[in-house]
């Protein structure tokens, strides 16, 4: 484990993190960690669609989360070389959801539509939120039901084989006590093998929830966990040390090619190495 104070993302990125051994990566602070993970995004991104002509992102809610998709947004208005994305070819899809309804200021998808999407002109077509609890669907089992059926669709429409579509890229928060999407510790969303799940009497509010499953997200071919705030630096550790998913869900968020955790200084500071 290698622990790189105040290196950037975007040079790590260049180094091309890849294999079963997470890559960390530490920003001075939040605020200079969401703007360096918005630029390594929409290079990743571009990169995609370099590639395979389209790109796809898994969104997240929460603090870091939401300030990296403004930043992202703010890019999108003078692009760099290579950070060029064309956002109607961006599928966007949610690792987790609250089961509220659409207008809610709870909702992933109300923050992620202010900070980025309606910012940048994503098609509707391409953006494909998890339901919210007024969108047609009694509970939240129905809900995580059709959202397996939608990611199901998309995967057969692009020809993939499996139940998932391709994930270039799936942004994860993480809570203090080291849950992601709505994966919290000792719950039966730990140990569900659905691709996506119903959450109910979640510890956090609010109380019901729709996430991803660990099987959808250890799918994606690139993780990134976006942690800021010494209240997060216990549960960091923990998870980087080898804890169990079902004590640290953050533990078992893996992507196929790459895992990277992007810190600020604070959420970093109790892994070894540590200054
Ligand atoms: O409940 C949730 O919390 C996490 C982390 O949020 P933060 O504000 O502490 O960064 C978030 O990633 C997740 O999507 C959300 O539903």
């Amino acid at each position: 484990m290698t622990l790189p104070p105040g290196d950037r993302i975007a040079e790590a990125l260049a180094e091309r993190i890849e294999g079963p051994t997470p890559g960390i990566v530490v920003e001075p602070d939040a605020e200079l960690l969401a703007r360096a993970v918005a630029s390594a995004l929409v290079a990743r991104l571009a990169a995609a669609q370099a590639v395979h002509g389209t790109a796809s992102v898994v969104l997240t809610g929460g603090g870091i989360g939401t300030a990296v998709l403004r930043h992202a947004a703010e890019l999108a208005e003078e692009p760099a070389p290579g950070q060029a994305v064309d956002w109607t070819a961006v599928d966007v899809w949610w690792g987790d959801e609250r089961f509220v309804p659409a207008d809610d200021d709870e909702r992933n998808e109300k923050g992620a539509r202010e900070a980025l999407l309606d910012r940048v002109g994503a098609p509707p077509e391409r953006v494909h939120p998890i339901p919210a609890s007024d969108a047609g669907f009694d509970t939240p089992e129905e809900a995580a039901d059709w959202y397996a059926g939608a990611l199901a669709d998309a995967a057969r429409d692009a020809g993939t084989d499996g139940p998932l579509p391709r994930f270039d890229v799936l942004l994860l928060g993480m809570g203090p006590e080291g849950h992601v999407a709505s994966i919290f510790p000792d719950s039966p969303a730990v140990s569900d093998e659905r691709t996506v799940v119903p959450v109910r009497d979640c510890p956090k509010p609010p109380p019901t929830r729709v996430s991803l499953g660990f099987a959808a997200i250890t799918a994606a071919e690139e993780v990134w966990l976006l942690v800021s705030g010494e209240g997060k630096a216990e549960a960091v550790a923990r998870a980087l040390g080898g804890a169990d998913r079902a004590e640290v869900p953050a533990a078992g968020a893996r992507g196929r090619r790459a895992t990277r955790w992007l810190l600020d200084a604070a959420a970093a500071s109790r892994l070894p190495g540590a200054g």
